[in-house]
């Protein structure tokens, strides 16, 4: 992979940022989190600087995204939601179409989930236009908790082996599409006609796309944890500084 100085000199530079964790600190209730105010001022930086694009790659769903994003109408950030299944590409149209079928079995599995998950009080059922989440993160009781993962695994073995599972902090997720984070940065990296992506991210599910930059790229991850990723900052605050650098000196170099 490249450094930032290459990255700095990129004719065409995408920034690609996952959303919870590495924007936004993880809260106990998924709706209330908001990125970072240095994580706002580095993307807004960003947005400033000539030929860069910035888009939010992230598990969410597309609707959920744009409200944690406070995503307006008329924002040119791009939205990748439900790790790219979904996606929300300033002018144009977006694609809602769901099988009814999927939509049928995707409810009736989740009603199930939250049958299950009433025995591990604290945890929820997150809805998720593929699929759904059983967050655990305020479960204080780690037996039930330890359960209900249990039971949901065989109950997906059961009526949904084909579903991907995912993990991520303190949730377990079960989608009936395929789409990874990976994906998104090759669908993202086209409609931009970036000549280098730089992705960030700190949890599992953004490994996808660590592990499929290219020489020119940048990964970076955002905490503890094993990575493909070639630097690694400690937390939102330090990223926000390297975003910045990143936006200031591209801004310098083309004057
Ligand atoms: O890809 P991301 O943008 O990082 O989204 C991953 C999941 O994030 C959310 O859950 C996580 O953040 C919550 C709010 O801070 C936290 O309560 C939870 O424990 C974390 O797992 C979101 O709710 C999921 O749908 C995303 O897939």
């Amino acid at each position: 992979m490249t450094d930032l100085t290459d990255i700095v000199r990129t004719h065409r530079l995408l920034v690609a940022l996952d959303f919870d964790g590495t924007l936004s600190p993880l809260v106990d209730d998924p709706m209330s989190a908001r990125m970072a105010p240095a994580a706002r001022s580095a993307v807004e930086a960003l947005l400033a600087a000539p030929d860069t694009a910035v888009a939010f790659v992230s598990g969410r769903s597309l609707g959920d995204l744009r409200i944690i994003a406070e995503h307006s109408d008329d924002s040119p950030i791009l939205l990748a939601g439900s790790h790219g299944a979904e996606y929300l590409i300033p002018g144009a149209p977006v694609d809602e179409a769901l099988d009814p079928a999927d939509v049928e079995v995707r409810d009736r599995l989740r009603a199930d989930v939250e049958k299950l998950a009433e025995g591990a009080p604290g945890s929820w059922i997150e809805p998720k236009t593929f699929g759904f989440g059983v967050h655990l993160r305020t479960v204080t009781d780690a037996t039930a908790a330890e359960r209900l993962r249990a039971s949901v695994d065989a109950l997906m073995a059961d009526a949904a082996p084909h579903w991907r599972r995912r993990q991520g902090h303190d949730i377990v997720e079960y989608a009936f599409t395929d789409a990874g984070k990976d994906a998104a940065v090759a669908h993202l990296r086209e409609v931009v006609g970036a000549t280098a992506v730089v992705f960030a991210g700190d949890d599992l599910t953004d490994e996808d796309a660590l592990r499929s930059l290219g020489p020119d790229d940048l990964g970076i991850r955002v905490g503890a944890g094993e990575t493909a990723a070639s630097v690694r900052v400690a937390d939102i605050e330090e990223l926000a500084a390297v975003l910045s650098t990143v936006a200031h000196e591209r801004v310098a170099s083309r004057q």
